[in-house]
């Protein structure tokens, strides 16, 4: 970050461009985070994003997009959901990173109320965790709902009612009281999980926060039933009578309700006890056996903070003072590249071993090629390059996330033999060309099958959890048996048997392998032969198609036959079956293309054939109530739907029988459009579709 241009800087149309690239940037940091529970960067990196937009705001006020980051809290929900709108918002905090801002906290809060008479505030951890609100109606646990955009929350009730934490009756209550507190998980249940994780050959969560978030929000609640998840109340919603008059006795009494609330809060008069408790509780931090990443200063008498209100995403009378991210230097050994299941080469930093927060590290993500390269014959720096190369003395943080990243090289460390470091071209796996695509950030190995890295990488995504998910072919046994020539390719898993069946001898003498575990294996791969069409799509590993749109191809197409002929005749680009592709909704352009790639490629296209041939690939069965009148149809949503979410109607929808569109065509049947439809509404009528609205569609749609 050392290398941008100041703010004072700045001309007009830098900032304008800054603050487009800014607001995009948070955004997709934001749905990362919120939405998908998978951060994509650090917290400090995303904090520093979120000031440097203020900053620039601050300078320019006239510049503040629309869509500013700073008037937005948390990001869309996720879909699946149900939707809560929540009485009162939950909000973000704002930040404070040193002394000084504490300091102006206080200031800014005195001039606002005109107030100098001592000021009192309460110091509590901020817990790393997720907020939930709690809505109790007569003492009795009604409703739950996560922050999502702060207005509507999603309705995680089932979930929350099986957190040990989570009272489900409260006696002595106020006829309705909402609950507000954060959802997280300890160290020691976290790793627990990540252990349990693993050894099941699932997916790991990255910290505790996300173990807790993906946890929390999973549809299913024996999901969340199974994880350890805990509660800690400190604040509150919607509320017939009042707590108490102030923050400190507020928190008391939902301790007394029942509510687990922080020990480390206290309170404090004026900045300087505030600093105090921050470095108490600082001190105190890795001891605790749950992530903070700050504490949270609040001012105690609740007339005051009534009367300081709101701002648009924060309240006036609290603030987050952030800890630092956790730092440590040590020398760079080497830059080894790897090579992942889309041929990805990705730059991983080997480091000295050292201590950071509490944790070995000897790895750092190097991210990409432009990550590490650093200065033209110039000298000049390209934009956002570090120049790290092998021997440097480099600063490591982790900051919320457990994968280890560079934030700083020490150039006057530099040993003189260092040499700027040089990105292979070829992959060092196979020796294949990796080439990078215009607007790609990152670098592909083309050797495709050839390629061992993508070869044992798909290997082990064609056996995972949502894929094919064959119990005791795991993604260590895939490596051991691509090592030893076994299986090089999905289709090889079966043969195995007709291969080793026989004799049985040599995977009996494997180790950990007796004749028992080899016929369970055999029965098991017997067993997925018979496999659902949406797996089967997301088992072949093509980039960029996921688990969510490979069950929209496998219900928009149906049959394996129709979904490889469709495949086979398309074209990228042009043509009918190209069209009726991309018009999927939740199927884009990139994603298209790269399915159509995948299916003329020779050799993958071979790969393909030969897999399919020991399969039996099960039909989508569309459960049409035969009466209903959608069925068989294709619709297509536009404008806010105010009664249900997109998700829902689309959901409703297929489950009549019907096929849902993102685009107006004429093959569409009709269009529901909602309040601010645009110009699919407008499309639909010059092709003279017909045209309903939402409570047309709920009519026709009935209830779920
Ligand atoms: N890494 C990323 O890509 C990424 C993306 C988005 C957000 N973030 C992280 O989230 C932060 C901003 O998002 P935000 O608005 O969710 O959080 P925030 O820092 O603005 O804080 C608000 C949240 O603090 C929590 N909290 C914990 N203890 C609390 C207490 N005692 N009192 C009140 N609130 C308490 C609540 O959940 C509340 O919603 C960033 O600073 C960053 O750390 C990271
Ligand atoms: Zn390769």
């Amino acid at each position: 970050m050392s290398d941008v241009t100041p703010v004072e800087q700045l001309s007009e149309a830098q900032a304008r461009a800054e603050l487009a690239r800014l607001a995009a940037e948070i955004g997709r940091a934001n749905e990362a985070y919120h939405t998908l529970d998978a951060p994509e960067i650090s917290d400090a990196d995303y904090d520093a994003l979120k000031q440097r937009n203020a900053a620039i705001e601050a300078r320019f006020p006239d510049l503040k997009r629309a869509d500013s980051p700073s008037t937005q809290v948390g990001a869309a929900l996720a879909e699946g959901f149900g939707k809560i709108r929540h009485e009162v918002r939950m909000l973000s905090l704002e930040n404070a990173f040193a002394a000084e801002d504490v300091a102006d906290f206080e200031a800014r809060i005195r001039s606002y109320l005109g107030f100098e008479g001592p000021l009192l505030y309460t110091a509590e951890p901020k817990i790393d965790g997720l907020s939930l609100s709690l809505r109790y109606e007569g003492g009795v646990l009604m409703q739950a709902a996560t922050r999502g955009d702060g207005e509507m929350g999603e309705n995680v009730t089932e979930n929350a009612r099986t957190i040990a934490d989570i009272p489900a009756t409260l006696s002595n209550a106020p006829e309705v009281l909402e609950v507000r507190g954060e959802v997280y998980m300890s160290h020691a249940d976290f790793a627990a999980l990540n252990a349990r994780q693993q050894a099941a050959g699932e997916k790991t969560f990255a910290n505790p926060r996300n173990a807790a978030a993906g946890s929390l929000r999973q549809l299913d609640p024996q999901i969340t039933a199974a994880r350890p998840l805990r509660f800690f109340a400190y604040s509150w919603g919607a509320l017939s009578a009042p707590l108490a008059e102030t923050q400190i006795e507020a928190i008391a009494c939902l301790h007394r309700l029942g509510f687990q609330t922080n020990p480390l809060t206290r309170l404090c008069q004026g900045p300087e006890a505030l600093l105090a408790q921050y470095r108490a509780i600082e001190a105190q931090r890795a001891t605790l056996g749950y992530d903070i990443d700050g504490v949270v200063y609040k001012v105690n008498d609740l007339a005051l903070q009534r009367r300081l209100g709101f701002r648009s995403t924060t309240p006036r009378w609290a603030i987050a003072h952030k800890f630092p991210a956790e730092l440590a230097w040590t020398r760079l050994e080497a830059i080894d590249i790897q090579v992942g299941r889309t041929g990805a080469l990705s730059p991983v930093a080997r480091l000295k071993p050292v201590t950071v927060g509490g944790v070995v590290v000897s790895n750092a993500t190097l991210h990409n090629e432009d990550y590490i390269a650093g200065r033209d014959s110039r000298g000049d720096t390209i934009r956002s390059g570090k120049d790290i190369r092998v021997g440097d003395w480099v600063q490591v943080y982790r900051a919320g996330d457990v994968i280890p990243k560079i934030a700083d090289v020490d150039l006057t460390q530099r040993p003189p033999e260092a040499a700027l470091f040089v990105f292979p071209h070829l992959c060092p796996q196979c020796g294949s060309e990796a080439i990078r695509e215009e607007g790609d950030a990152v670098r592909r190995c083309t050797g495709g099958l050839i390629c061992p890295a993508q070869a044992v990488e798909r290997l082990k995504h064609f056996v995972s959890r949502n894929a094919f998910d064959i119990e005791g072919l795991g993604a260590k046994q895939v490596e051991a048996f691509y090592k030893d020539g076994w299986i090089a390719r999905p289709a090889d898993i079966f043969t195995l048997e007709q291969r080793f069946g026989a004799g049985l001898q040599q995977l009996k003498n494997r180790e950990g392998w007796g004749a028992k575990s080899a016929d369970n294996l055999f029965a098991a791969i017997r067993e997925r032969r018979n496999i659902s069409l949406n797996r089967l799509i997301f088992a072949l590993g093509i980039r960029h198609v996921g688990e969510t749109s490979a069950s929209l191809l496998a219900t928009h197409y149906g049959t394996w036959a129709a979904f490889e002929t469709a495949m086979t005749a398309a074209q990228i680009g042009e043509g009918a079956e190209w069209a009726e592709l991309i018009a999927i909704d939740g199927v884009g352009a990139v994603l298209a293309s790269s399915l159509v790639t995948a299916f003329h490629q020779q050799a993958e296209r071979a790969a393909i054939d030969v897999l399919v041939a020991h399969l039996s690939v099960q039909d989508v069965v569309t459960r049409a109530p035969v009466n209903s009148e959608v069925a068989g149809k294709t619709l297509v949503f536009t404008g806010t739907l105010e009664k249900m979410t997109r998700a829902e109607a689309k959901a409703r929808a297929e489950a009549l029988g019907a096929k849902v569109a993102g685009s107006v065509s004429a093959k569409t049947d009709l269009v529901i459009a909602g309040p601010g439809a645009g110009s699919k509404a407008k499309q639909a009528q010059a092709l003279g579709v017909k045209i309903i609205d939402e409570d047309a569609w709920i009519a026709l749609a009935g209830q779920a």
